[in-house]
């Protein structure tokens, strides 16, 4: 293992960043053609070790964003940090089995979401966007299905009414390539059902699951006639029939709502007939609908079986993996949104890296000569700017009165978009551009290269609409999982549903949103040719996607600053061992400990910067001035978006982020507040119930025992705390109540501290009861301290067990 550690640094350099030459093109590819060749082509288990560690060390969250074109591997080694972290992670019991089922739910995912594209025999279509699929030709449909075809027991098709050969299925057939010489669904199949069995899937689950997936393939061969009256109709029922009963809907009503269509006038309903084209358009719509929400199903019942119970720690790592760019030959609405989404994740790339980086150095007052760089934000406001972006105009046209066709579409894009820079149409194009862009066409100069889009589908797409009529239908069904996914309260809304590329916007924003808020690492992905060859180093196309990912700006940005930045604390607790002033503890400032601990290694002056930080830190404690003004701005934000991840999240969680000197006033009121929010909180969870169970004053009282015994006080276990605390007031005054400290086994015990130089109160007391969170909440309240509570681990020790055996025995006596 050691020996194949040393050869990886043998091989060329590991770390671009060392790279002699590191502005030539050239090398940077020669440096990768040398390790292709040694296989030495992944450098992932340092990123997410050190993901990890920083996780660790710091208490933030991260998120490894994997981005690379179709088929360049970032699934594959999604799947390497995974069982990275599987292996190295400290495990409990309960942790090992929520590894197990992430690891697991990894086929799962993959059977539902990836298919066959050109680009990748497993590519993914997750995503919002994944309901997609159906339309796709020459290539395979989602994996599930074959699985199921060549994989599933002979009782469980004859159940779902399914033969083994794909090419009897509509959705299947058409992409001509059911078998893949690199896909084995016999075999992915039992991956797949032993998934399901360790991910929490019961039996029922897995009926209703299998019951809607044949379902879609039966819907997909259902065939419309032209009756008379020029309108659709259905004359073999048979496929009818079987989903009526797989779906738990009536067949004849199913039948219905897939050649007529409920429109609601003022005061009543109209049933119109559907054409040839409308029931298709209908019947695709169901099955995409009807597949998109159950794969979204699954990915909540996965989630939801991932929740970790024994999560204590309230760090996070995401991992990132989504489609790549995509290029056919021809591309349509789904390689526009994919394109779009990747376009996005670049434009957080060079957020977080290229101008964050250089803005710090210039913030830092670190000498720096700026680098260029292509930033691609211009093309995201293309396709995605309010009233004036792609998806905007697309909107527009899918709903304005009057006939709007993919052809108007794209005229209006002409209209609206026809000057920028990045957008070409074959009127627009010069001579030379022309010959290349159909009529029904236009392009984007994406950051990645130019695509072609054909607009045909784009509104039909972007709509997206299942029919009221259908919905209703499937709100109806007895299938217990679509029951889930078609809620009747959705038929209550009268409004347009968002089109799908406004959905689709929304949901990308959420999630760059999601990933700001962490701390990045980044893998690029890069694929070595297209003709999915192993050892094929195909020079022009990572030529092309050095350039286009942005590389060699990356690498220069990185060579030309620091690639190694630390704040001074936590610089000072890794390396404080080098230096004996630092080693074991320094009691100054860090950033002067830094200092010291450089100065000690013996660094050059240009090996290292120390950032303006350095003078805001050591005015500190200064009343705000323009010395300290940047720093303490800096602090603030930090310990607030710390703190927001750190917050108790019950009464009884006395943690609390210990806040920077500055900071300790507002800190104290925040924390107050904070209790007081989950005082107010959990009072309002008791239900009526309960309150009127702590009316109820179930025990006697003895004024005089309490009085000659001292110290001891015993309610029964139904004890009506709201009159014990009463009574607890009577005789101990509440500013004199020092702490209540219960221990961890739940056993009702509590012991109320009272403060030892108050010479009127007698003593400590020691209750039991059954309703330990509303007592010592109600006490909380009552003495208006947040921070008196005190969990004991283990069974309550030293005086107070004492006294509790002795109160023990008193009761008992
Ligand atoms: N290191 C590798 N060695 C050999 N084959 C690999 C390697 N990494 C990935 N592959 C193969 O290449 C194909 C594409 O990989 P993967 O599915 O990870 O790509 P992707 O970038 O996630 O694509 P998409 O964006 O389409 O989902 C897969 O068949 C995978 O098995």
């Amino acid at each position: 293992m050691e020996g194949a550690l040393t050869a990886r640094d043998k091989v060329g350099v590991q770390d671009f960043v060392l790279l002699d030459a590191y502005t030539s093109e050239s090398a940077f590819l020669d440096n990768l053609r040398k390790r292709f060749s040694e296989n030495l082509i992944y450098v992932i288990y340092a990123i997410a070790d050190n993901a990890y560690r920083m996780m660790c060390s710091e208490l933030n969250n991260h998120f490894i964003l994997i981005s690379g074109e179709s088929g360049a591997g970032k699934t594959e080694a999604s799947k390497k940090i995974l069982q990275y972290f599987a292996v190295t992670c400290p495990m409990t019991e309960s942790l090992q089995i929520a590894r197990d089922r992430l690891l697991l739910s990894n086929p799962v995912l993959e059977a539902f979401g990836n298919a066959k594209t050109l680009r990748n025999d497993n590519s993914s279509r997750f995503g919002k966007y994944m309901d997609i699929q159906f339309d796709f030709k020459g290539e395979r449909n989602f994996h599930i299905f074959y699985q199921l075809l060549e994989g599933g027991e002979e009782e469980l098709l004859a159940y779902l009414g399914l033969e083994r050969d794909p090419q009897l299925y509509k959705y299947l057939s058409q992409g001509h390539c059911a078998k893949e010489s690199s896909i084995n669904d016999k075999n992915d199949w039992k991956t797949v059902s032993n998934a399901f069995s360790v991910i929490d899937f019961t039996e029922d689950d897995l009926e209703n699951l299998f019951g809607i997936i044949a379902s879609v393939l039966h819907l997909g061969n259902i065939c419309f006639e032209e009756n008379q009256q020029g309108w659709a109709s259905i004359p073999d029922t048979h496929e009818i029939k079987r989903i009526g009963k797989l779906l738990g809907v009536h067949p004849w009503v199913l039948l219905e709502a897939l050649t007529h269509r409920k429109i609601e006038a003022k005061t009543e309903e109209v049933i119109c007939p559907l054409t040839l084209e409308l029931s298709a358009y209908a019947r695709d719509a169901m099955a995409k609908a009807v597949y998109g929400r159950t794969f979204t199903w699954l990915v909540n019942k996965i989630n939801s079986s991932l929740v970790n119970k024994d999560f204590t720690g309230k760090t996070v790592i995401g991992l990132l993996d989504i489609y790549g760019f995509e290029v056919f030959d021809k591309n349509g609405f789904e390689q526009f949104c994919i394109n779009y989404c990747n376009e996005k994740l670049q434009q957080l790339l060079i957020e977080r890296t290229l101008k964050a980086e250089q803005a710090e150095y210039e913030m830092e007052g670190i000498e720096w000569e700026p680098i260029q760089y292509f930033n691609n934000k211009i093309i995201c406001d293309l396709v995605e700017e309010r009233h004036k972006g792609i998806i905007s105009i697309l909107d527009e046209e899918c709903i304005r009165p009057g006939p709007a066709t993919d052809l108007s579409f794209l005229e209006r894009l002409e209209e609206k978009v026809g000057k920028h820079a990045h957008f070409q149409t074959r009127k627009l194009a010069g001579p030379k551009g022309r010959k290349r862009i159909g009529w029904m066409e236009f392009r984007l100069f994406h950051y990645a290269g130019e695509v072609t889009y054909c607009t045909e589908g784009f509104l039909e797409k972007n709509n997206d609409l299942l029919y009221r009529h259908l919905k209703e239908v499937l709100c109806r069904s007895k299938n217990r999982i679509l029951k889930e996914c078609f809620r009747v309260a959705e038929l209550e809304n009268r409004r347009r549903p968002p089109t799908v590329g406004t959905q689709f916007k929304n949901s990308l924003s959420s999630l760059l949103e999601i990933l700001i808020s962490k701390e990045p690492s980044y893998i690029r992905c890069i694929k070595p040719n297209e003709s999915k060859e192993p050892s094929k180093f195909d020079d022009f196309l990572i030529r092309h996607q050095v350039k286009y990912l942005g590389l060699m700006e990356h690498l220069r940005v990185r060579r030309a600053g620091f690639a190694y930045r630390r704040k001074y604390e936590h610089f000072l607790q890794r390396y404080k061992s080098l230096c004996p002033d630092t080693w074991p503890h320094w009691h100054g400032p860090p950033a002067e400990g830094v200092e010291r601990l450089i100065k000690y290694i013996g660094y050059e002056p240009e090996e290292y910067k120390l950032g303006r930080f350095i003078k805001g830190f050591i005015n500190r404690n200064k009343p705000l001035c323009p010395d300290n003004e940047e720093f303490i701005v800096f602090v603030r934000k930090n310990y607030i978006l710390n703190l927001r991840d750190h917050v108790p999240k019950n009464v009884l969680d006395k943690s609390w982020l210990r806040p920077p000197g500055i900071l300790e006033n507002a800190s104290n009121l925040l924390r107050k507040m904070c209790m007081r929010n989950l005082v107010r909180k959990y009072c309002r969870g008791i239900t009526a119930e309960r309150k009127a169970l702590y009316g109820i004053p179930v025990i006697k009282y003895d004024r005089k025992g309490f009085k000659t015994r001292q110290r001891q006080l015993i309610l029964t276990p139904k004890a009506a705390y709201v009159v014990e605390l009463a009574k607890i007031k009577q005789k101990i005054e509440y500013p004199a109540l020092k702490g209540v400290s219960t221990s961890s086994f739940s056993d009702g015990i509590l012991v109320i501290h009272i403060s030892p130089e108050d010479n009127k109160q007698k003593g400590d007391a020691v209750l039991q009861c059954k309703h330990i969170f509303e007592a010592v909440t109600k006490l909380v309240m009552l003495v208006k301290k947040e921070n008196i509570v005190n969990v004991v681990q283990g069974s309550l020790s030293t005086s107070a067990s004492t006294m509790l055996a002795a109160a023990l025995l008193t009761a008992s006596s």
